[in-house]
């Protein structure tokens, strides 16, 4: 390499980022301390209370908290369980805790593999979890046998319990003391939900041992918004935001509901845009184009994972959809686009019934929304409509980051 060059990257690695100084305070996954928790106080005591016996050794009440996306239910569950595990500590009660995000573990087996493993200390127990080979009841088998061996007490986190394909682990799990299956363990499951609805598809017993205790976590207002970003703003080098920017992401984040992540993803795509700007200060105008890409990416992600046939199945929506004043469209009509989209991609072509399954499937993963009532004309019977949850434009752009939907459309 040459000198020239050398020195230009030298210069780069030198150099200090001109927007951030401290970005991880932005990225979701970060868990702030209790100082940057902001409008959660009652949240907060409330879960403490239920889960208090655990702190002792004492079982703590399963419980189930609602509420829509953004609006702190991960966050105040893993901040209060960590809470209880240190102070579990000081009084000499082994409390131990698992955090299951139910959108990657989606089967029973996967479930009890990952808290198996969670929980165990194979030097201890002498008990290995393989990640595959055994029958689902032998995986039981050993995590009752580590809980007993190990912990008096443990606390599950079922995040998005909804995504779960098998309620039976709810089953098992809420139930594992009184089915004798754990003899001096005690076993408290929190399950996160953004859908009220999840509640119809559990069997009785199963709610009724699952849901000890139930909370909603409300929407956050444009000033919690606000301070919830000031409580961040030492993400960035002072001086670097503009005085307009905290207020108008709050703006945007409250529009829809009042969700953090999404103001939260603003000011760290805004700070981002910024940069690439080459800009030293973030302004308005990085806030704006920061919100669309805040959904494109949130879409993306909701999509990445998804089959070609159904985003195929998606775009096809988002395509009439933009063309139309109409909200929802029934399944023929998405078909007849949705055939122009597959023939263009040369990918087979579903049939219609199979069309709908992918639509269908997407509606539980949230992607799109589905209503069913009595289609239009003489002698139609019950048909689904479907309508898109975003903008088609922010549909049509994350799909069509997908390479295969780009050029060939
Ligand atoms: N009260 C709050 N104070 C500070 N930050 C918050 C607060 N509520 C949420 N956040 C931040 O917003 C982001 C989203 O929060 P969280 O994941 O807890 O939401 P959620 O309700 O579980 O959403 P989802 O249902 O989509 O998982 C996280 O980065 C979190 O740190």
């Amino acid at each position: 390499m040459s000198d020239e060059k050398q020195s230009s990257l030298t210069a780069i690695w030198e150099s200090d980022d001109p927007v951030f100084a401290d970005k991880e305070l932005l990225d979701i996954e970060h868990i702030p301390n209790e100082e940057r928790i902001i409008g959660r106080e009652d949240e907060i005591s409330n879960l403490a209370n239920s889960i208090h016996p655990a702190i002792r050794g004492g079982k703590p009440r399963n419980t189930l908290i609602y509420g829509k996306t953004g609006t702190g239910k991960s966050l105040v569950a893993k901040h209060v369980t960590q809470s209880a595990e240190n102070f579990a500590h000081e009084q000499d009660t082994s409390l131990d805790r698992a955090y299951i995000d139910c959108t990657q573990a989606t089967t029973e087996t996967q479930v009890v593999i990952k808290l198996a493993r969670t929980f165990n200390r194979p030097d201890e127990t002498d008990i290995s979890v393989p990640l595959s080979g055994l029958s689902t009841n032998a995986y039981y088998d050993r995590l009752w046998q580590i809980l007993d061996t190990l912990h008096d007490v443990v606390i599950i986190i079922l995040d998005e319990v909804d995504k779960l394909q098998e309620n039976n682990v709810l089953m098992q799990l809420s139930r594992a003391g009184e089915a004798g299956k754990i003899d001096s363990c005690k076993v408290g499951i929190l399950a996160i939900s953004n859908k009220i609805s999840f509640k119809d598809s559990l069997d009785e017993r199963v709610l009724s041992s699952l849901q000890e205790r139930e909370f909603i976590f409300p929407p956050y207002d444009a000033n919690q918004l606000r301070e919830i970003m000031r409580h961040r703003q030492d993400a960035f080098h002072e001086g670097v935001l503009t005085d307009d920017v905290i207020p108008l992401a709050a703006a945007f984040a409250a529009q829809e509901h009042g969700d953090a992540r999404k103001a939260l993803d603003i000011l760290r795509n805004a700070g981002e845009l910024a940069k690439d700007d080459g800009s030293d200060v973030v302004r308005e105008e990085h806030v704006r184009n920061a919100r669309e890409k805040a959904d494109i990416d949130r879409f993306s992600k909701l999509l990445q994972d998804q089959p070609t046939q159904s985003k195929a199945a998606v775009y096809a929506l988002s395509l009439i959809a933009d063309e139309s004043k109409q909200e929802e469209f029934p399944t023929r009509e998405i078909y007849e686009q949705y055939e122009q989209i597959a023939e263009s991609l040369d990918i087979d072509t579903l049939s219609q019934r199979r069309m709908s399954d992918r639509l269908n499937e997407q509606a539980f993963l949230d992607i799109l929304g589905v209503t069913d009532r009595v289609g239009r004309g003489r002698g139609k019977g019950m048909t689904n409509f479907y309508y898109l949850l975003e903008e088609p434009e922010v549909v049509q752009s994350a799909i069509e980051s997908d390479q295969r939907f780009s050029p060939a459309l």
